[in-house]
């Protein structure tokens, strides 16, 4: 992101005076602010005489970054960043984004999250609790927002962050870090967001035991007082505020499934962590298939981790295949999932999760298969030693999952093998990208969920692709917000993922190091082609509220950019 745009910002009319602008980091410019605006805000002798322009500010802040010890500390010093100045804070990110996003999103958001109450200096965001649903009306309108002023709010209730599981009202900082995203990549306006955290309570001794902890100190609600709850929350921001797309982020399982299941139908709205990462998953295998010359149809498909990022994975790959010509029973047929019991099968009882079921191997099909009685089921080495996988895709939070002899003996059978493990923050992910490539001699495609430096082999260098949903849902909420979409619908995650897979389609396929993903420093541009596409699906499928002639001109128009407006003092 540059501090420029082309088009000349609307003046901002600030109502605030002295004390209260710098106060407030959506209005304060700090230094920035002129003679005149100084003036006119009466901030005259509250800030060092010399003037600074925003690219002095950014050159200031972003030396300040790098000082800092280690990459929690610059996390807090950007938070604390954003909370002075959001303008400079999104200039910063933006210049810097394949050094920033790691420190703002995965994996750095993940210890924040764990640190939350130790590093905790001011609120950000809406607190909604479980103990107190007559307040939700009024904690949402505490934020200042009429019905017209929100485009999007990401939600969580912290059970399931990232692969690091619950931490409770810390949960906060990944609806943060994905608004940070949103507003980095795709320039969604950051004054027409709100992250929410759905305060439950959390099942985390840990945390209950802590004086410092500062949530809800008690056991995650049950379930009728947690559906009443949320609820209450969709019906209530749905009325306040009309246009808002509600993003769900890091929910335990069955109640991620339970939740998209109820809504998706009624309001717009979308789960991240099924759908958005089933679409960047799709946009890799797509151009991962390309790479290795074997259409789609012909693949076989091991998913290791079969939750809620394994199974939205597996649905979007299953839609794409019979959108491929394949029968829903065809295309159900190539993927072996593996979870916590093994390999899924249909004599698993109650052992298999209702959203599993359809991927449930036939159990005759394994009878002579080796079996881990530790699990007890057939576990990952069986089963790609028996399917002869050309795809494994990790979304177990299983650090190392992913053995030598794993990798080995899956590269012994495919000639391109497409590799995926997408598990966060790092330490998590089912093996490293030095590792598949050394294992497979350099034949295997990779792309991980967390960011992982470039490989050098035998002279070659190999950038790794982010499998990670960030490629996708600041585009996608960026075309459903232009398009004023009143569904996030399967087809718009499709054109994200087309959209995605598209931006790698001039790489020469037969290079060893051929990307399946692109690079995260064109992440602006490849946001901005997901929303064109979105938006354009949203239009065809008439979902789209808004009369859309120029699609292409209509986000580039909508993009917020973090430039210093002029002041209009009111
Ligand atoms: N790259 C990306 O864009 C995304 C990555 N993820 C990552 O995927 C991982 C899983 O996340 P969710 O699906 O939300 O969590 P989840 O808890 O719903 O799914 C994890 C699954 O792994 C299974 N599992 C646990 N231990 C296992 C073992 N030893 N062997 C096989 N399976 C095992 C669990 O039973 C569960 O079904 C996390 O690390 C998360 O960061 C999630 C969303 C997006
Ligand atoms: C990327 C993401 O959404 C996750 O790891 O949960
Ligand atoms: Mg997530």
């Amino acid at each position: 992101m540059t501090g420029t745009s082309d088009t000349t910002p609307r003046p901002l009319k600030i109502t605030a005076r002295g004390r209260a602008v710098l106060a407030d980091p959506r209005i304060n410019r700090g230094t920035a602010f002129t003679g005149a605006e100084r003036r006119a805000l009466d901030l005259v002798g509250l800030i060092p005489p010399h003037v600074l322009t925003q690219d002095e500010q950014a050159e200031r802040a972003y030396a300040q970054f790098r000082q800092q010890p280690d990459d929690l500390a610059k996390s807090v010093n950007l938070t604390n960043l954003h909370d002075r100045n959001e303008a400079l804070f999104y200039r910063l990110v933006g210049d810097h984004l394949e050094e920033m996003l790691p420190i703002v999103y995965t994996p750095t958001v993940g210890t924040a999250i764990e640190r939350y109450s130790y590093e905790y200096r001011r609120p950000r965001g809406i607190y909604l609790s479980v103990d107190a649903p007559d307040d939700i009306e009024r904690s949402l309108r505490a934020s200042g927002l009429g019905a017209d002023d929100v485009d999007l709010i990401v939600a969580t209730d912290g059970e399931g962050i990232l692969g690091i599981g619950d931490w409770g009202v810390g949960g906060i900082d990944i609806a943060v870090g994905k608004l940070a995203v949103y507003t980095a990549a795709a320039g969604i306006d950051p004054r027409r967001t709100l992250p929410v955290m759905l305060d439950v309570g959390t099942n985390r001794q840990e945390l209950l035991d802590n004086p410092l902890y500062l949530g809800n100190r008690h056991p995650r609600a049950d379930r009728d007082t947690y559906d009443a709850f949320i609820d209450a929350y969709v019906t209530t921001a749905t009325r306040l505020f009309p246009k808002a797309l509600l993003h769900w982020e890091d929910f335990g399982t069955a109640n991620a499934r339970r939740i998209l299941d109820r809504y998706r139908d009624r309001v717009c709205t979308f789960n991240d962590d099924i759908q958005g990462t089933g679409a960047v998953n799709l946009a890799a295998v797509l151009s991962g298939a390309r790479a290795a010359g074997l259409p789609l149809p012909r693949h076989r498909i091991v998913v290791f981790g079969a939750g809620t990022a394994g199974i939205g994975v597996a649905e979007q790959l299953r839609d794409a295949l019979v959108a491929e010509g394949l029968s829903e029973a065809e295309a159900t047929a190539r993927f072996w999932c593996v979870d916590r019991y093994g390999l899924l099968t249909a004599d698993q009882g109650d052992k298999l999760r209702d959203f599993q079921v359809p991927y449930a191997r036939p159990a005759d099909e394994v009878d002579d298969w080796r079996r881990d009685e530790s699990l007890p089921g057939v576990p990952l080495d069986e089963v790609v030693r028996r399917v002869r996988p050309t795809i494994l895709i990790g979304t177990s939070g299983q650090g190392g999952a992913f053995s030598e002899t794993i990798v080995r003996e899956m590269a012994r059978h495919s000639e391109r093998p497409i590799i995926l493990p997408m598990s966060n923050p790092t330490a998590l992910a089912e093996a490293g990208p030095a590792d598949l490539l050394d294992w497979t001699d350099g034949k295997a495609l990779v792309a991980t969920g967390s960011p992982f430096a470039p490989v050098e082999r035998d002279g070659t260098t190999y950038e790794i692709g982010q499998a990670n949903n960030a490629l996708v849902f600041p585009g996608l909420g960026l075309g459903a917000v232009v398009a004023r979409a009143s569904r996030v619908t399967d087809r718009m995650l499709r054109a994200a993922a087309d959209a995605v897979a598209r931006r790698t389609d001039d790489a020469d396929a037969a290079r060893p190091n051929t990307p399946v993903l692109p690079p995260i420093r064109d992440l602006r541009r490849t946001s901005e082609a997901v929303a064109v596409a979105v938006a354009g699906a949203a239009a065809e499928e008439g979902v789209a509220r808004a009369g859309l002639d120029d699609v292409e001109a209509a986000v580039r128009a909508a993009r917020w950019e973090p430039v210093y407006p002029p002041v209009d003092a009111v």
